[in-house]
């Protein structure tokens, strides 16, 4: 027993040596020297690093937006890290924003250099649609969601699947209120959000009485609790991977095989009882260029399984977690919610139930909505690979950084917003023209190409369901305010859940009977 610990030690010790001995092989042999168009520049400042990791402790500290911004503080707002041998670059200020989004938005289009370290998977995998190169199936694909699931045309055409969905959320809060129960606004969200999106995307198959509904949701919790591991992994991964060292693979795997049987059985649904041509949903688009042996672009299987579990997550826990901090701030704010309710009376009147198309007539709500995304953004940290060496802000940024762009920081910076940490819908009742055209202070969807393509479905789904939350209900909540604490690694989530109990203010029945069809 005692001759162990001597080997541990041994081996370790000969580990970080050997590592020691690649880092400084790779540093000689494989540095690329700078073009002479870049020979009058340097890189971004950088705080001290340590021999071998470089900066690596400070990416692994959490929550990892909080930790950047306060590198940020320190050492400014465009700052040079290195993790190994790869060079990181941390983005918080909204000029900078604008240069890689707008200025050099094709040279920042690919989110990560490598291929993703879990081939085989169809959760972080290779198949993926938001993780594909910037090429021609990532082109292929985002015509197809634009036109046949997010575009204006499309989401007009669905509008009659979520208000049906909108109508069990509200009679859910009825029922609750009827029967003084607390609703956990997340968890009703994520319903509200998700079925939404499989009525969407795969018709009527996926639905709550099959309990399909309720799988993805699962698997989304679980994959988003995944999600920072596969970072960690997808950036030093790579690096232990040739140490034969494979992290949080088991993991990945389990959640990803469970994602592949469940959409195998919705496929061969589909395959077996297609929809008619006036009926189709996206899955039965794809399913055609699948089978298609003469489609431009050949698709298989598994992208289309990968493109759907995207979805899943991308479309269900943003909007489900937005619209939680948004309703806190409400309840913490009773003269917001006050003035978002007198709105929404002046204009939908009294008589009948707020809708989708009403928003576009309800400026203050949207306000309100911009302005929860602004200060709780969902996702506060955006990657992106730069695909050549190129100068920003007067400095070089080498080919193959990997750039992480601090949302929740730009969002929060003092020099672009007066009182950044207060909730104040009415900065957004300004004009635009109003603000500093040549900077992005404003990203809660990223931008560029590879911004989110469901932010006008994300506006739809927060807008009609706080429309509905102070259309008809008072909420009590135990305590005198809102706990807003904030939690998550790679996402923004209250560490509180919030929890809070419907009051309502007109009588169902009678809203129901003058509901306009
Ligand atoms: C409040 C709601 C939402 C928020 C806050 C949000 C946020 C984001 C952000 C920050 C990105 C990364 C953008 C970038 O890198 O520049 C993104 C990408 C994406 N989002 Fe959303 N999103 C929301 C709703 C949705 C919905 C409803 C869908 C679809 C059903 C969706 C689908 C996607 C997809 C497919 C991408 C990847 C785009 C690409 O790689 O080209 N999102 N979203």
């Amino acid at each position: 027993m005692a001759v162990i610990p001597v080997d541990f030690q041994l081996c370790f010790i000969f580990i970080l040596l050997w590592l020691f001995s690649l880092f400084c092989l790779s540093a000689f042999f494989f540095k690329k020297s700078k073009g002479p168009q870049f020979q009058d520049c340097c890189l971004p400042p950088s705080p001290p690093s340590l021999p071998v990791i470089g900066h690596l402790h400070l990416l692994l500290s959490v929550p990892c937006y909080k930790s950047f911004e306060k590198i940020s503080s320190k050492y400014g707002p465009f700052i040079h890290l290195r993790a190994f041998s790869i060079p990181i670059v941390l983005v918080s200020s909204g000029s900078m924003a604008y240069e890689i989004f707008r200025t050099h938005d094709l040279n920042f289009v690919t989110r990560d250099r490598a291929a993703p370290i879990m081939e085989k998977s169809i959760l972080f995998g290779s198949f993926g649609f938001v993780s594909a190169p910037y090429g021609d199936y990532w082109k292929f694909m985002k015509k197809l969601l634009v036109t046949k699931l997010l575009g204006s045309h499309s989401l007009e055409r669905t509008q009659l699947l979520r208000k049906k969905e909108l109508e069990t959320f509200r009679a859910m809060l009825f029922d609750k209120a009827a029967k003084n129960e607390t609703v956990d606004v997340g968890i009703e969200m994520m319903k509200l959000t998700n079925n939404s999106i499989c009525r969407m995307i795969m018709g009527r198959r996926c639905s709550e009485e099959n309990g399909e509904a309720e799988q993805v949701r699962g698997l989304v919790t679980e994959s988003l609790s995944l999600a920072r591991k596969f970072l960690i992994a997808s950036t030093v991964g790579r690096a232990l991977k040739k140490l034969g060292i494979s992290l949080f693979e088991k993991e990945i795997m389990e959640v990803s095989q469970r994602y592949d049987e469940l959409l195998e059985k919705i496929i061969k649904e589909h395959e077996e009882n297609p929809n008619k041509k006036e009926d189709r949903d996206m899955m039965d688009v794809l399913l055609e260029v699948f089978a298609d042996d003469n489609a431009e672009l050949k698709i298989s299987r598994n992208q289309i399984k990968a493109l759907f579990v995207e979805l899943f997550i991308g479309g269900t826990d943003t909007s489900a977690h937005t619209t939680q901090w948004i309703m806190a701030e409400l309840i913490n704010h009773p003269e917001i919610l006050k003035r978002v309710r007198e709105e929404i009376e002046s204009v939908v009147g009294k008589t009948r139930l707020i809708q989708e198309s009403d928003l576009s007539n309800l400026p203050y709500l949207q306000a309100v909505v911009k302005e929860g995304l602004r200060l709780h953004p969902h996702t506060p940290i955006l990657v992106r690979n730069a695909t050549a060496a190129c100068k920003i802000g007067g400095y070089y940024i080498e080919q193959n950084t990997t750039m992480i762009i601090n949302t929740y920081a730009v969002m929060r910076d003092p020099d672009s917003w007066e009182y950044p940490g207060e909730f104040q819908p009415e900065r957004f009742m300004v004009p635009p023209s109003n603000r500093n055209e040549l900077a992005l202070n404003y990203i809660p969807f990223g931008s560029g190409r590879r911004g989110c393509p469901g932010a006008n479905l994300g506006y739809i789904f927060i807008g009609v369901a706080i429309g509905t939350m102070v259309q008809c209900f008072d909420w009590t909540i135990n305590g005198d305010k809102v706990n807003m604490e904030e939690t998550g690694e790679m996402t923004l989530s209250m560490a509180h859940p919030l929890k809070c109990t419907p009051v309502a203010r007109i009588n169902p029945l009678a809203s129901f009977e003058s509901r306009i069809p």
